[in-house]
């Protein structure tokens, strides 16, 4: 285990299995429809390249980086699109692919943008669901685990842009983050 983590919520074959069983209940849902999976960049990276091969059926990927926690561990509040869909979705279900709920900021803003784009549905599937109080409340279709309300990283969720690649999700040692300053204003390293 990395030396910055205290714990480890979600076993690499833990992932795995809860990630076919979405897969599998996915396929059943929208078996004969035009389905495009909307993954959210950075973080869902890991998420959706499993998720999309546990589905079988026919499908589209398409990608928005949207970005709103910089190198903090808060929401800065203001959520960005730093990259858009390739083309409108008027024709097609959509079914976004988020890594984590946290604030429901993101999300929040996310289906406020697609809803515009009159897809034929709309649903939401997260891999993790933080156990909180949300400052925005959105329906969720489909939800991997629930966690409690710690920082996590690893399977595509980062601290400053660090830990994506661990293959686990777990908890960070608050000491890698503790002194951090506000939300977008400091560019420290995590420990190596
Ligand atoms: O519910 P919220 O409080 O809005 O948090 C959830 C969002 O925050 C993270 O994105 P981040 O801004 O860190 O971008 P990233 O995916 O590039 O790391 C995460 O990947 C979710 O998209
Ligand atoms: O707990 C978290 N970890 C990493 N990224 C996040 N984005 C929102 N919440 C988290
Ligand atoms: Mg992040």
């Amino acid at each position: 285990m990395h030396q910055d983590i205290s714990e480890i919520l979600f076993s690499e074959e833990h992932i795995k299995a809860k990630v076919q069983e979405l897969g599998k209940q996915i396929t059943e849902d929208f078996q004969g429809k035009h389905l495009l999976l909307l993954g959210t960049l950075k973080g869902a990276v890991p998420f959706i390249a499993d998720l999309a091969r546990a589905i079988d059926m026919p499908l589209e990927l398409d990608y928005m980086a949207i970005s709103s926690y910089g190198n903090s561990t808060q929401s800065s509040g203001i959520v960005r699109i730093l990259k858009d869909l390739e083309g409108p979705i008027d024709n097609k279900h959509i079914l976004i692919i988020e890594d984590i709920i946290d604030s429901g900021l993101t999300l929040s803003y996310l289906v406020d943008v697609i809803r515009r784009r009159n897809p034929l549905s709309l649903s939401i599937c997260t891999l993790l669901y933080k156990e909180r109080k949300r400052m925005k409340e959105v329906p969720v279709n489909y939800i991997g685990f629930t966690i409690p309300d710690k920082f996590v990283v690893g399977y595509g969720l980062d601290y400053a842009q660090y830990y994506r690649n661990l293959p686990y999700v777990g908890i960070l040692k608050p000491s890698v983050y503790e002194g951090e300053s506000e939300p977008e204003q400091q560019h420290a390293s995590p420990a190596e």
